[in-house]
């Protein structure tokens, strides 16, 4: 017989995500488990020497030792995230990408404010990604920042291309599509998270400060069952 677990996001919090399109729950990773994935990073990132950490895209880098991918990739079989991710999919979640992105302190890369849903071609158009801090990230240094609602009409605006090197993603939302000035800033310590659905304007500034900025985004999508 299946287990039935219990909530990992109070209804309060499922309601915030749907209405917001971004969510901070109570919810925090405990000290074991972030440390593993501390040292998962740290792996990882000395296994690519000399490689831009902003953007990694775990499957698909040279070079990687395959101990160092899986541990980092492990994350994403955590129980209480999984459970986190179906609680706001409605279904059962199911891990499809995971990506490292790690600003290094000083000239850590701007993201450029954009939608998940341009860069993935799945459907149904329903995706959920889990933003984990890995260390805190916060205004200072360049912290993840969101546009509230901008989910709603579920709507990709048009999204042009960079030629810049010095960008996590290349593709910039055109300005006219939204209002910055209703960002919100996602301050996060170690280990807590953060949830944005795939229609959900987001960005993060460059990093000038003298911390460095983590976080491992999971990439849900609603399974069957
Ligand atoms: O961490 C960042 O700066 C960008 C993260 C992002 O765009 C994402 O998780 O979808
Ligand atoms: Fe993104």
């Amino acid at each position: 017989m299946q287990q039935v677990r219990d909530r990992v996001l109070t209804r309060h919090e499922v309601h915030h995500y749907h209405a917001e399109g971004w969510l901070r729950p109570a919810f925090r990773l405990p000290h074991d488990r972030i440390a593993a994935l501390r040292s998962a990073v740290e792996r990882f990132l000395g296994s690519n020497p000399g490689v831009r950490p902003e953007s990694f895209a775990v499957a698909h880098v040279e070079g990687l030792t395959d101990d160092a991918a899986v541990a980092l990739a492990d994350i994403g079989h955590d129980d209480d995230i999984l459970q986190l991710a179906s609680e706001v999919l409605g279904q059962h979640a199911v891990l499809h990408g995971c990506q490292l992105f790690c600003k290094p302190p000083g000239d850590g890369y701007e993201t450029p404010w954009h939608q998940d849903g341009q860069y993935w071609s799945s459907r149904p158009r329903a995706s959920c990604t889990v933003w984990v801090a890995v260390e805190d990230s916060d205004r200072g240094n360049g912290c993840l920042r969101v546009i509230p609602g901008s989910h709603r009409a579920k709507r990709l605006y048009e999204h042009l291309h960079e030629e810049r090197s010095d960008l996590t993603v290349r593709r910039r939302l055109a300005s006219s599509s939204f209002d910055e000035s209703a960002a919100l800033d996602v301050e996060l310590f170690a280990g807590e998270l953060s949830l944005h659905d795939m229609f959900t304007i987001h960005g993060a500034r460059p990093n000038r400060s003298g911390r460095r900025r983590t976080g491992v985004a999971l990439r849900f999508m609603a399974g069957l069952g």
